[in-house]
């Protein structure tokens, strides 16, 4: 749906046309900029709040700077709807994160002004800093590199090894530290709390504050003066702001905090700032969700809160009215909840994810036991096996696709020492309208490699319940439990607990000449297919396989035994895959079969919503159903019936 800009930011097509404006004309150019977001996103859905508390930033930078030459870096991406906005894609946005539409996150292939591709956090520092040493060493001293890094991506170590190198970098890096005090769910950690100080110290700005002025005053008796008002700043910066001010500390001139939504000031403090070489932080306080009255209140829910009614701010529920079975999120955060109740060696961890993984309901119910960790999926992992070795038992639940940092930890610190660790992978498969970036495609071609864990999935809210139960029991080792993003397939779901066999499938039923093979969620695209099958004569089998590390050699014994064609369907990367697990079955003893692999190609695959990408990938029910006749012998009569 097509929306109309307001009579400012209708001129603006690019940056160059936002210099044609005066200052005064900021205040409205936001105004209008926010409307905008505000107007598409209701409909359109996407992240909301991040985007709305970043406008005047946004216009500032854009105003201050000579982009794209200058280069800025959006940490995440997810506030950069305003920047979009500004830099071509106004009449694009609505296809925001739709299928075949613009991305949700600045990508390098859409633009030149998205100077560098994200989604996964706190890269923002490093790659504005490998920008910054390029253009020393290609000859533009006079080029801006600024990272715009929210004080939830700022905790990630990934940051502090950028801001660790740039500090001995003398490059033109200008940090923007967008301090909102939250995350997705409010922001954790010492550092949060040395952001808040140092906001709110009276002491130390106005002992800052009072540097500045004696010096100002002093520079002004003449030009020697201000040659010893420069030495005298060296000094006392150099040991009093330094042991006071963290980022100096780390050789950065650290300025703020500042209103990050006095558009005005902020335009001039970044002209001022390109003027000073070297590294340089700049601390901007905002507000998430800025100028939409319910998102300044409620910041989680807003975060990315779906379709809504941007008069009245009610969200949307689902087009059905029918009770939905539940996520399989909300069915881990309960069974943790009731596992932890009858085994108090368990905890649970995330790294700043409380309520997408549905761990904020076990913090809720026993605070001591949940951490949230911020950003920091490394130290999850290495938290979590520094817990396990001394006989607790740790949850650590990560999405898929940002476990992808901590893989190191899972080999070095989990597996190599076989801890009682439970990894459990939410968001697992192809993740939907955030795209490539969020895709939880590799983690079993990654874990089933590394000796030692288990990998299971389950096929149904049930199913996770009895993986989670048997991962905590006793000496189980390493466990992976994956699950995708949405919902199950039972309304029925909280049943009582049962131990599972580890690496054992189940036959879900037999068939004639082709066999289905799933993993995980997935089996119940290929129950639906089938049950489409059966009323055209067509009876293929299916196995539920439950664990792809260890493999159910049994159950694989009798399907090369019995059928010629076999159909490995996952909701993950074929390479690697089950998939490709089945084909080393297969060739390890001599079997010889049709082993046809469906699941996520060879490419990185874009936004969408989940049943369009899973047809694009070629695995969703009609997918199967379409597979499976190619190999199938049509049967008048159903031999295998009754
Ligand atoms: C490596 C990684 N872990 C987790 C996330 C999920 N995530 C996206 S935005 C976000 C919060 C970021 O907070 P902040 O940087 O302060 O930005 P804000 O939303 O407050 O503007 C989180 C945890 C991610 N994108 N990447
Ligand atoms: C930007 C980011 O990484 C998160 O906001 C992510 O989009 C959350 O995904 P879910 O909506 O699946 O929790
Ligand atoms: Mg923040």
């Amino acid at each position: 749906m097509q929306v109309k800009a307001g009579p400012l930011l209708s001129k603006i097509n690019y940056p160059a046309d936002l210099k044609q404006f005066s200052e005064a004309d900021l205040e409205q150019i936001c105004q209008e900029l926010r409307q905008y977001i505000i107007d598409i996103v209701s409909v359109n859905g996407g992240h909301f709040g991040a985007s709305l508390g970043v406008v005047e930033l946004t216009v500032a930078l854009h105003y201050a700077l000579n982009t794209p030459y200058d280069k800025l870096v959006w940490d995440v991406g997810h506030q950069a709807y305003g920047h979009k906005i500004l830099t071509g894609r106004r009449d694009l946005f609505h296809t925001n994160r739709v299928y075949k539409g613009i991305s949700g996150f600045p990508k390098i292939s859409e633009s030149q002004y998205d100077t560098f591709g994200v989604g996964h956090s706190s890269t923002s520092i490093s790659a504005a800093l490998g920008m910054a040493v390029a253009a020393q060493l290609k000859g533009e001293p006079d080029r801006q590199h600024v990272a715009i890094i929210g004080d939830g991506a700022m905790t990630a170590g990934l940051a502090f090894e950028g801001l660790n190198h740039a500090g001995i970098e003398n490059s033109n890096v200008l940090v923007i530290l967008n301090d909102n005090c939250m995350s997705i769910d409010p922001n954790v950690g010492a550092l949060k709390e040395y952001l808040t100080s140092i906001t709110i110290s009276k002491s130390y700005n106005r002992f800052r504050d009072d540097i500045s002025t004696v010096l100002a005053g002093l520079s002004k008796l003449g030009p020697n003066a201000h040659k010893y008002v420069k030495k005298i700043e060296k000094s006392i910066k150099g040991t009093l702001l330094k042991q006071s001010n963290l980022f100096e500390a780390l050789n950065f001139r650290y300025f703020g905090p500042v209103d990050g939504h006095d558009v005005k000031r902020l335009a001039q403090t970044i002209k001022d700032l390109a003027a000073i070489p070297g590294p340089k932080l700049l601390h901007c306080v905002t507000v998430k969700g800025k100028g939409f009255a319910l998102a300044e209140k409620d910041q989680t829910k807003w975060h990315a809160p779906g379709l809504f009614d941007k008069i009245t701010g009610e969200i949307k529920k689902s087009i059905t009215d029918k009770p939905q079975p539940p996520k399989y999120q909300d069915v881990f955060g309960h069974t943790m909840v009731e596992l932890a109740e009858a085994n108090d060696k368990i905890v649970g961890i995330t790294p700043a994810m409380p309520s997408g993984s549905s761990l904020n309901i076990m913090m809720k119910a026993m605070p001591k036991r949940a951490f949230d960790v911020g950003i920091a999926e490394q130290h999850a992992v290495t938290f979590s096996a520094g817990l396990a070795t001394q006989g607790m038992v740790p949850f650590c639940n990560i999405y898929s696709s940002f476990m992808q940092r901590a893989y190191d930890q899972v080999i070095h610190d989990v597996a190599i020492q076989k801890l009682n660790v439970v990894l459990c992978l939410d968001r697992a498969g192809l993740a939907g309208a955030d795209g490539a970036t969020h895709h939880g495609a590799y983690d079993i071609s990654y874990m089933r490699c590394i000796p030692n864990l288990t990998i299971s999935s389950p096929m149904n809210e049930e199913e996770l319940r009895n993986l989670m139960y048997t991962a905590q029991l006793e000496n189980a080792g390493p466990f992976v439990i994956r699950y995708p993003r949405g919902n199950g397939v039972m309304a029925d779901w909280k049943r009582p607990f049962k131990a599972l066999e580890i690496g054992k499938g189940r036959k879900i039923c037999d068939g004639e000449e082709v066999a289905l093979l799933t993993l995980g969620h997935v089996g119940n695209f290929a129950v639906e297919a089938r049950s489409e099958l059966n009323s055209e004569g067509i009876y293929p089998a299916h196995y539920d396989l439950r664990f792809v590390k260890p493999l159910d050699e049994e159950m694989l014994h009798e399907v090369f035994s019995k059928y010629k064609h076999i159909i490995t369907v996952e909701d993950g990367a074929i390479q690697g895959g089950v998939g490709s697990a089945v084909l080393e079955f297969m060739a390890d003893h001599k079997y010889q079969a049709n082993v046809i692999r469906l699941g996520i190609p060879d490419q990185f695959i874009e936004h969408g919503e989940q049943p369009e990408l899973w047809a694009e990938c070629g695995y969703d029910k009609f997918s199967i159903i379409n597979t499976v006749k190619k190999f199938a012998v049509k049967r008048t009569t159903n031999s295998l019936a009754g």
